[in-house]
């Protein structure tokens, strides 16, 4: 497939892609009733041919993108959808294009799913998808698919380890899977007491935890770690196993690919709004933070003035969810 609209590759960025208007691209997240997942391989002659994706195209002038959803399954598929809830819309930025990946999940549909256009089929578990070559817009939708949609930050804290501890209880039982333990100022002994009660409620709950800043501990105790940016920037191989997580944060692009080739399994970015734990800080706001976005393709959690409440239109701007101190702690 040709792209009449892009100048030849080699020119500077700002004659490529970064000025141009997005191409709005919708894609359909179809679930049988097994809880398979339908892939579709891109065909041979077609722009990044051999990939698999989500099945759906390009949005065409004057049409919603319900209706450009529709109307692509049933040309590429041959099936009637209802389009469901908005799953992430992922801008990206390629060296040929700008994109908007607008993914929706399929409520129901009528028919049986065929390759009308000659691609391969493939209904896939979750938990499988990762072994699907995709296109690097499409694995923060994986991501959104399979991973948490917030993470907890932890607050430093105050005189009492007890109520610190109920705390972290209290926001386990509401859902929270993800928890970073950030415990600036806080003295080694006190740190080390505080991480092994986390680390035991976190592991009756099948809670993923994550230490920031102290590769030594996270080691120690078996956990993930969490690079705060400077110490991001002097890594120079992953600091933790390939089976422990690990997450950054970001700042700028610079980090975003720093963090990508370290093999960071998602990265945080803000401050999106101010707040009280970065008061000299403006907030970078949702259109700074979706230039970030377009750049990488690792899972990126919004951080700053953030709560459960704005994980959709965190979604809608290509994040993971919500990162949060106070939004997630003590409501
Ligand atoms: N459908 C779909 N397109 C994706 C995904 N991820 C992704 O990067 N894309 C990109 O989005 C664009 C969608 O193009 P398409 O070829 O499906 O568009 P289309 O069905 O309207 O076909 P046509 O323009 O050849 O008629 C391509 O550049 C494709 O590589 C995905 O998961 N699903
Ligand atoms: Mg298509």
């Amino acid at each position: 497939m040709t792209d009449s609209t892009s100048p030849p590759p080699g020119l500077p960025p700002h004659s490529r892609g970064e000025e141009r208007k997005p191409t709005h691209v919708v894609a359909g997240v179809i679930v049988d009733a097994r809880g398979r997942v339908l892939l579709a391989r891109r065909t041979e002659g077609s722009e990044l041919a051999g990939l698999w994706e989500f099945p759906g195209g390009k949005v065409e002038p004057g049409e919603t993108p319900e209706a450009a959803l529709a109307r692509e399954l049933d040309e590429e598929l041959g099936i009637e959808v209802d389009v469901g809830a908005p799953v992430m819309v992922v801008p990206h930025l390629t060296p040929r294009r700008r994109l908007r990946l607008d993914v929706r999940r399929i409520q129901a549909w009528r028919g049986t799913p065929k390759g009308y256009e000659g691609q391969a089929l493939a209904w896939v578990q979750p938990d499988k998808l990762a072994r699907y070559d995709m296109p690097a817009p499409d694995l923060p939708v994986v991501a959104a698919l399979l991973q948490p949609d917030h993470c907890l930050v932890t607050p430093p804290p105050g005189g009492d380890d007890g109520e610190w501890l109920a705390s972290l209880e209290a926001a386990l039982a509401r859902g929270v899977r993800r928890v970073q333990f950030r415990m600036p100022g806080i003295d080694r002994a006190r740190r080390h007491h505080l991480l092994s009660n986390a680390a035991l409620s976190c592991d009756a709950a099948g809670v993923q935890l994550l230490v920031n800043g102290d590769a030594g501990l996270a080691c120690e105790f078996g956990l993930g770690l969490h690079l705060p940016a400077a110490q991001l920037r002097k890594q120079r191989q992953r600091p933790v196993p390939a089976d422990a997580l690990l997450s950054a944060s970001c700042h700028d692009a610079d980090e975003l690919r720093l963090a990508q080739a370290l093999g960071c399994d998602f990265a945080i970015v803000g401050p999106v709004h101010p707040t009280p734990t970065h008061p000299d800080h403006g907030g970078i706001g949702w259109a700074r933070f979706e230039a970030l976005r377009e750049q990488a393709s690792l899972p990126i959690y919004a951080i700053g003035g953030l709560g459960p409440d704005d994980i959709a239109e965190a979604r809608s701007h290509g994040a993971q969810g919500i990162a949060a101190i106070r939004g997630l702690w003590g409501r």
